[in-house]
């Protein structure tokens, strides 16, 4: 049976992978984290900045094009954190994580409504995307 309200099964909800960041400032005491648009899916939500990986790009190659694309911020990519499968009501996602050394640029809010450098720590006092506790723990663990 099918009901407008009720979720929908997983092999019919849209599928993305996306390329997330764990920017690190140069004395790697903070993390960067930005606002969601208010009209999007999870508006309002805070999260590390990321974005769709397109066909011709590993998450690496993502990670450093969105970051630009979306904070004008240049970064060096590092090592993978953890890779999360998750499913939203109308949507799964796959993020791939990585941790990233700022390089260069303020951080501008292009795609954002703020951004904010905060302590690993002080995570939990932002209002997080439910895939992103996993991150958080690998965080916490690492
Ligand atoms: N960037 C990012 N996305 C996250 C996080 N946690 C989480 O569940 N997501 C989900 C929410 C979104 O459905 C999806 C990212 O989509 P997005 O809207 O940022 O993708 P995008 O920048 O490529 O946008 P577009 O191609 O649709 O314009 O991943 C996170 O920490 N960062
Ligand atoms: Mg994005």
């Amino acid at each position: 049976m099918t009901d407008a309200n009720s979720p929908q099964s997983t092999q019919t909800k849209k599928y993305r992978r996306i390329g997330v960041g764990i920017v690190w400032d140069r004395d790697r005491q903070h993390i960067l984290i930005d606002r969601r648009l208010p009209d999007n899916e999870l508006g309002g939500y805070w999260e590390f900045p990321g974005g769709k990986i397109e066909p011709d790009e590993d998450a690496a190659a993502c990670i450093k094009r969105e970051l630009m694309e979306e904070l004008a911020i240049e970064v060096e990519v590092g090592d993978r954190l953890i890779t999360i499968d998750h499913e939203y009501e109308t949507l799964r996602v796959t993020l791939v994580v990585h941790h990233c050394l700022h390089i260069s640029g303020e951080p501008q809010a292009i795609a954002c409504t703020e951004m904010r450098w905060v302590k690993l720590e002080d995570l939990d006092q932002y209002q997080l995307p439910a895939a992103n506790y996993q991150i958080v723990a690998a965080l916490q663990a690492h």
